[in-house]
């Protein structure tokens, strides 16, 4: 069979691995399902237009179909009529719709087409037949494949059956190896620079793949395969949406909440800085950096290098927060536990990145020790690697906690400005805060009543007080991103005062 034939034929002896095995689960599936109660789940994208030829592959080897001398089979074209379903959906690119309708004529899929959302329409396909699996074309990596195995069995709450993954260890290059060695068709976007593609109104070219001349007035694109780092190829799926009453930030989707902001919280790791024998000047600088933007800061918390304390607060903040900044204990030493402490935050392993291990072991060579490095192990299925050229080497995003491998405050307004260059930056620029600070001789007590009402008053601007020391004048600072009501704020208390009580002071 032409698959079969294009793959042995080729040198890529990972390329033959990745096959063998993938198709080696299909017929697993195969022997273990009847025909008639699996069905593949095809929509046309590149993933699945490999799955669709590996499931053509390891149906005629399960068929065991005699083959030709020239290793075709005698039909012309090779047809899989496995029972095929493909949601379509109103707001899929025509391209996309199009090329499903046209590949499935050509190889003989039983096409079975739901207008409805995954779930219910699943659950309406179950009862009308019988289905135990289905094959799907999710690859670590894919935000829904987290704690996903070659056979998973669907959620709880989802109607039941087998998800069948068989392609869920390949590498973004494996996808466009496996195409280009087979020579099969694919859709005509990949070749106008989309990677990954969702819906039209989320999906975009990859901007790493935009030709940077100056007479590329048109915006054209390099084809999908020359990607080099397939880390980023859902850098055309816009991840921001910025979403009101959003239930959580958990799949790295920010959303504004009630009061028009974004909160962070940092988590530095490190023994030193708990033994008092170094300083943490890191989180400061990134709290006005983050403060420069317009995010609020809602904690600091530093913790021991040790994986369940770095696990019990990034799990909590997660939550809490839209973003979380991680510093300290990324590396090879053994006391470097943050991405171990990250991956159990989210309940996921620690798992090889093969690409970023070549890329590794090209950049440190000799230095590499052992069969794997260890810094090329990273939280499974969350994981994206932020690379940019200022950076010696990428930034790693789990979700939504970002881990900075700065040492110094120079190298974090490096990794700021990069990070904030990114073409699908997680650092969306709000409307930034402003503050007004006074000065006064009066006392705490004096002070205090007027203050606590004036917070009750002004619940959207930050009332805030402190002293350098006991003897010198108290500031007050309004912090907030109306300036009328900063400025109401602070006249409402210098008139609650004789004049001359407050005088405005500069706290750069
Ligand atoms: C055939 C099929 C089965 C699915 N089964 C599950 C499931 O068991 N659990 C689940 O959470 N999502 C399931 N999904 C939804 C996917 O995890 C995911 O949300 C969907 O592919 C959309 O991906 P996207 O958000 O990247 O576009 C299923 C989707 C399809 C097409
Ligand atoms: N609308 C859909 N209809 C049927 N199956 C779908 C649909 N959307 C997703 N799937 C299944 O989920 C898998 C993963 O989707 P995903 O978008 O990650 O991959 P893809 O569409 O094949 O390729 P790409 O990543 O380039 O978009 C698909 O391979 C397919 O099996
Ligand atoms: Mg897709």
């Amino acid at each position: 069979m032409e698959i079969d034939h294009a793959v042995r034929e080729s040198s890529d002896r990972r390329l033959q691995t990745k096959y063998r095995n993938a198709v080696y689960v299909i017929q697993r599936a195969f022997a273990l399902y009847e025909f008639e109660q699996v069905a593949f789940s095809f929509n046309g994208g590149k993933d699945s237009t490999v799955l669709l030829h590996l499931l053509r592959a390891g149906y005629y080897l399960h068929k065991g179909k005699p083959e030709c001398s020239n290793g075709s089979l005698s039909d012309s074209v090779l047809k899989c009529p496995i029972r095929t379903i493909y949601f379509e959906s109103p707001c899929a690119f025509p391209e996309i719709n199009s090329f499903t309708y046209e590949t499935a004529t050509v190889y003989g899929l039983q096409l079975e087409t739901i207008h409805s959302d995954f779930k219910s329409g699943l659950e309406a396909l179950l009862k009308e037949k019988p289905t135990k699996a289905i094959f799907l074309g999710t690859r670590i990596g894919d935000p829904n494949a987290v704690g996903q195995e070659q056979f998973s069995p669907s959620s709880i709450g989802w109607p039941p059956f087998m998800r069948v993954n068989p392609i869920l260890d390949w590498s973004y290059r494996d996808v466009w190896a496996f195409i280009l060695t087979c020579k099969v068709q694919y859709c005509s976007l990949y070749d106008q620079g989309y990677t990954s593609i969702g819906s039209i109104y989320d999906t975009v070219p990859n901007a790493l793949l935009s030709i940077a001349d100056s007479a590329n007035t048109k915006g054209t694109f390099k084809p999908a395969y020359m990607l080099s780092d397939g880390r980023l190829e859902r850098a055309g799926r816009t991840k921001m949406h910025l979403k009101c009453n959003s239930t959580s930030p958990n799949n790295g989707v920010i959303s504004v909440n009630s009061s028009g902001f974004f909160t962070a919280s940092i988590v530095v790791v490190g023994d030193e800085i708990l033994f008092g024998t170094a300083e943490d000047k890191l989180s400061a600088a990134l709290c006005k950096k983050l403060y420069g933007i317009g995010w609020q800061v809602t904690r600091v918390a530093v913790v021991q290098n040790e994986i369940d304390s770095v696990a019990e607060e990034v799990e909590q903040r997660k939550f809490t927060n839209d973003m979380v900044f991680l510093f300290g204990g990324f590396g090879p030493m053994q006391s470097d536990v943050s991405l171990a402490g990250v991956a159990k935050a989210f309940g996921v392993r620690l798992a090889p990145d093969e690409e970023f291990e070549e890329y590794l072991r090209h950049l440190i060579g000799k230095h590499c020790t052992g069969d794997r490095n260890e810094m090329a192990l990273f939280p499974e299925g969350i994981t994206e690697l932020l690379q940019h050229e200022k950076l010696p080497l990428p930034l790693v995003k789990c979700q939504n906690v970002i881990i900075l491998a700065a040492t110094n405050v120079c190298e974090l307004e490096t990794q700021w400005d990069c990070l904030l260059e990114l073409p699908n930056t997680p650092l969306v620029r709000l409307t930034p805060f402003m503050s007004k600070h006074l000065s006064s001789m009066l006392s705490d007590v004096e002070i205090a009543q007027t203050i606590s009402k004036l917070c009750l008053e002004f619940p959207d601007v930050y009332i805030g007080c402190q002293r350098k020391s006991r003897v010198k004048p108290l500031i007050i600072s309004f912090v907030g991103k109306d300036k009328t009501r900063i400025e109401l704020a602070a006249g409402r208390l210098c008139n609650s005062f004789p004049e001359g009580a407050f005088s405005e002071v500069n706290c750069g």
